[in-house]
């Protein structure tokens, strides 16, 4: 309200003023160049330099000309310090960019999250700090609470951890500078929006870091971002990772958008060791064998000069839960590969996709295809027709060579395409209708076969697959190389069930343990003497109180029997030599029929983890109760 008032008194002013008639005459000049408030703002100015001039006996254009000089040469100086840096940017700087789509995004982000001068930063983005399993060591130095449960004790609470982790931060999309070595860094962290996040939500923005520094070698940043990515992978060599695809986009609400896969790390696990899996010495050395001969770094060499594309393939056949996936994670971890796991039951995942994730995988790794027989692959047997036969003999005529395979499925896929409605059910297997009406992609055979065979597959990946149901395989599939040597896996031995039972209860080399394995020994003599198989608990056993426990094979007292054996379990701990006789014992009672699993085998010890000697007293109960089972093919269990 004020601001008219006091424009009609520059008004009168700069008319009355015999010195000010410039002054009026630039205002009003000036101001519907502006517009209407920056003429109002113009004014007071003009009146302020009236006034000030009226004081100081001096002319108000000067003070103008003054204030319009000092705003020219900081706008001047402005501009040419742009254009300087500009220049010093271009061609006395060197760039690096980092997509978020590369692992190494990661790595960096980790990086400077940690670093004292970014984390004082003005600009940071808070990110809730997710651990995966097996990185919950460092719990954020708390302990969890222990909470009584309604009078049944006292139970482990976590709630006070996931309140009080903390945030982690990081630099947030803006300019930013570091110091690495004492040389400095620029960092310019920049996202690309997602223009159809409201039509594909799946669809993540993209980010960019750069990375600068001073000097027209690129040399310190990739000094930096060597040492970003070993510094990541410090903690990595007893670990493997896991990846699996992600989609980009699409999905099944929107069709027409067919969704980009990529690999994404999803976790990063304790390396599986070897002895770890119960399996025939003799396979693993020969699987070892072969794996390390693929991965040899004159292998290629000697492949390259005669023709034959290097890459291996493995085919794990076996009833559920007989460790099959448990190997080819022990196997990528004795190579320390990366291992890549795919289900072709993906709904989202096409041919395509399919193609472009195995053409993507790198040099060395290993190529886990899950449960193959599920995704429904096998070929018709009335879509075979002579034509698809010959093709196929042609194939297999090439022998293990594999020359020339991609090119080879992709001839077949026209040639059978071309041959009628026949042949073309080859492809449709998996095609379904999802349950809003959509149609599922699935992956055909011969997608399947050409993403396996590609000419751009990478040569010297592992490509294992695993089946319960090998005979429902299309022998294309498995014809030799794709599948260069078969595995099969059983439900457990009599020997593997000893191996197993060893395994869960073997003190793992811990101070701990062998103290306690010491102290076993001292007892031992007093306490331990086991019988023959059949008649292990017929013996006197000394309670908590140190009374004795009259223990009998049959009857009544043998549910006192295992609870018994937890005493003396707690109690004692267990020798060695007194293991290697108990998990004989227990083997004996597995029957040699080899019908129970080594999984569930392995749940079954679970429940008794601390206490082998109730594992032996329960699992003849436990044993008669899975064959019950197993006969009346009913999946409840009576004895857990
Ligand atoms: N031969 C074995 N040696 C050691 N552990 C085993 C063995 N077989 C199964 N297990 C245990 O059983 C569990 C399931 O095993 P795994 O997933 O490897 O079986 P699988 O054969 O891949 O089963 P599926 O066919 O259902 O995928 C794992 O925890 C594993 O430790």
């Amino acid at each position: 309200m004020a601001l008219p008032a006091l424009a009609t008194d520059a008004d009168e002013v700069g008319s009355n003023a015999t010195t000010s008639a410039l002054p009026a005459s630039i205002m009003e000049s000036l101001a519907p160049l502006f517009g209407g408030q920056f003429s109002h703002l113009l004014k007071v100015f003009m009146v302020a330099g009236k006034m000030i001039g009226d004081r100081l006996n001096l002319d108000p254009t000067y003070i103008l000309t003054s204030f319009g000089i000092i705003w020219a040469v900081h706008r001047g100086g402005r501009q040419l310090s742009r254009t300087a840096s500009g220049l010093v940017d271009q061609y006395l700087r060197s760039y690096v960019s980092i997509s978020s789509h590369d692992e190494l995004y990661l790595h960096m982000i980790r990086f400077l999250g940690a670093q004292p001068k970014l984390a004082g930063s003005l600009s940071l983005t808070a990110e809730t700090i997710s651990k995966t399993a097996w990185e919950e060591q460092d719990d954020y130095g708390l302990a969890p609470t222990m909470m009584p449960v309604d009078g049944y004790g006292d139970y482990l609470n976590f709630s006070n951890q996931k309140a009080k982790a903390p945030p982690r931060f990081v630099p947030a999309p803006s300019l930013h500078d570091f110091q690495y070595c004492g040389k400095n860094f620029r960092l310019q962290r920049s996202k690309e929006s997602n223009s159809n996040a409201l039509i594909i939500p799946h669809f993540k923005d993209r980010e960019t870091l750069v990375i600068s520094c001073f000097g027209r070698s690129p040399e310190p940043i990739k000094s930096l971002l060597r040492h970003v990515k070993e510094q990541f992978y410090l903690d990595h060599h007893a670990k493997t990772v896991v990846k699996r695809p992600t989609s980009h986009g699409g999905g099944h609400m929107h069709e027409s958008f067919s969704a980009r896969h990529s690999w994404m790390l999803v976790a990063n696990r304790p390396v599986r060791p070897m002895k770890t899996v119960v399996l025939d010495d003799d396979r693993k050395k020969q699987l070892l064998d072969d794996i390390n001969e693929c991965l040899h770094p004159d292998t290629p060499r000697w492949y390259a000069s005669r023709g034959i594309p290097l890459r291996r393939g493995y085919l794990f056949y076996g009833p559920p839960g007989t460790g099959k996936t448990s190997l080819s994670f022990a196997l990528a971890g004795v190579f320390g590969l990366d291992i890549y796991v795919i289900s072709l039951l993906e709904p989202s995942l096409t041919e395509d996709n399919l193609a472009t994730l195995f053409n993507s995988l790198p040099r060395r790794c290993v190529v886990l295809l899950e449960d193959i027989d599920t995704a429904g692959l096998s070929r018709p047997p009335d879509a075979i027709t002579p034509k698809c036969r010959t093709t196929r003999s042609v194939n297999e005529g090439q022998g293990s060579s594999g020359e020339n395979k991609g090119g080879s499925s992709k001839n077949n896929e026209s040639t059978e395409e071309s041959n009628g409605d026949s042949a073309r059910e080859v492809r449709s297997v998996p095609k379904s209708q999802g349950a809003n009406g959509t149609v599922k992609q699935g992956i055909s055979l011969s997608g399947l076969l050409n993403a396996i065979d590609g000419v751009a597959s990478q040569e010297g990946r592992v490509l294992i697959m695993t089946t319960n149901k090998p005979e429902t395989l299309d022998e294309a599939l498995i014809r030799p190389g794709r599948v260069d040597m078969q595995i099969a896996f059983t439900n457990a031995s009599q020997k593997q069930a000893e191996e197993l039972f060893k395994r869960m209860y073997e003190a793992d080399g811990t101070e701990e343990q062998k103290q306690l394995a010491a102290q076993c020994l001292k007892a031992d003599g007093a306490t331990t003497k086991t019988q023959p198989s059949g008649h292990h608990l017929q013996k006197q056993s000394p309670d908590i109180d140190g009374k004795s426990t009259k223990l009998k094979e049959n009857g009544k007292e043998v549910a006192s029997s295992s609870e018994a054996a937890v005493v003396k379990d707690e109690k004692q701990g267990i020798t060695p030599a007194e293991l290697s006789t108990i998990a004989k014992e227990f083997a004996d009672k597995i029957p040699s029929s080899m019908i129970i699993s080594p999984a569930e085998i392995q749940g079954f010890l679970l429940k008794r983890k601390r206490s082998p000697r109730r594992a032996l007293a329960e699992v003849g109960d436990w044993v008669a109760d899975i064959i019950i089972q197993k006969k009346n093919r009913t999946k409840i269990s009576q004895v857990q």
